[in-house]
């Protein structure tokens, strides 16, 4: 578990994070999504105990991290894949990390093959393609075999192949029942890989939902051979408080999108006034959609500093 409590963190007069709270629960992936600039690496470097914050706190495990004995045992993090010495090979380099933090040579033989690395555990790190650099940078995360990690963008620089193992390899931390907090600009992928969503912007909480949630059905799309008949029917029941307040039906192609009743209401309407339906879909919003309506209001610091 990391809970985040009131965090704020300035650098000079940019406020980063501004009195963020949001709790990163075990067993699921929790993606964290924001624009540019909107405080996500300052957030997982303050739980990481690298950036001290002006007020709040980050625990992990109900700890500050440099409370933490054995910290690399109780949180695992890829932030930077780039920080690694290239003249070092990923043997080398993680045996290195494992007997600072005294762990087994064993977890590093099992690392290595777990991020697909055992065929170039001897080759220098210099000659390394981004994606290798960010398996490294994973290995190093799941050295300690801890219950809570992060990793900052960790699909950067992924072929598809290397995109579809991350997801995979999420998913299974989670099934373990660690908690998996998860920064990435990839929509699409993220609505794959995460259950539930913490989104900021401009350093504050804009929302934290299961991803069910917010990207729930927006409108189901009808098709009728009498689609203006339909849309007449469908109004007047709009107005007449069939459904909630604020549905709408609004011509689309060879039929309409309807807001505001379901696919049940608008199937036994039709039959009502013997109208002939040819399709009932409801659909779901996409997490870009939802994402892009949300941060719509929320422009970087770089802006906002310019703007006073
Ligand atoms: N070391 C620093 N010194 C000065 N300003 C900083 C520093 N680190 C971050 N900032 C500023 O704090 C704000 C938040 O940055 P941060 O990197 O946390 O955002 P982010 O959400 O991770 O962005 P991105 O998606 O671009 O990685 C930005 O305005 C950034 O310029």
């Amino acid at each position: 578990m990391i809970e985040v409590r009131e965090l704020t963190k300035r650098f000079g007069r940019t406020v980063a994070v501004d009195g963020l709270t949001f709790h990163v629960k075990p067993g699921r992936v929790t993606g964290f999504l924001g624009p540019n600039g909107a405080g996500k690496s300052t957030t997982m470097r303050a739980i990481l105990g690298l950036d001290h914050p002006a007020s709040g706190e980050a625990l992990v495990g109900g700890r500050r991290y440099d409370r933490i004995r054995h910290p690399m045992r109780e949180v695992g993090a890829l932030l930077d894949a780039g920080a690694v010495q290239g003249g070092r090979t990923p043997l080398g380099h993680l045996s290195w990390i494992a007997r600072s933090n005294r762990v087994g040579r064993d977890r590093v033989v099992s690392v290595i093959e777990q991020v697909g690395l055992a065929g170039v555990a001897r080759r220098r790190i210099a000659g390394f393609s981004l994606g290798m650099r960010q398996r490294l940078g994973i290995a190093a995360a799941l050295l300690g075999d801890p219950g809570v990690l992060l990793f900052d963008e960790p699909v950067n620089g992924l072929d598809p192949d290397g995109v579809r193992w991350i997801r995979e390899l999420m998913r299974g931390l989670a099934a373990e029942g660690r908690t998996v907090l998860l920064s990435s600009h990839l929509m699409s992928e993220m609505e794959l890989t995460a259950d539930h969503l913490v989104i900021i912007g401009r350093g504050r909480l804009l929302a934290d939902t299961a991803m069910r949630d917010l990207t729930g059905v927006r409108d189901v799309f009808v098709r009728s051979t009498r689609a203006a008949d339909l849309a007449a029917a469908l109004s007047t029941a709009l107005s007449t408080g069939l459904s909630a307040v604020g549905g709408t039906v609004t011509p689309e192609g060879e039929g309409l999108s309807v807001r505001g009743l379901d696919p049940v209401e608008i199937g036994d309407l039709a039959a009502r006034h013997a109208i002939p339906v040819h399709e009932i879909t409801p659909r779901a919003a996409s997490l870009e959609e939802t994402y892009l309506r949300l941060t719509e209001d929320v422009t970087d610091h770089a802006s906002r500093r310019a703007d006073r």
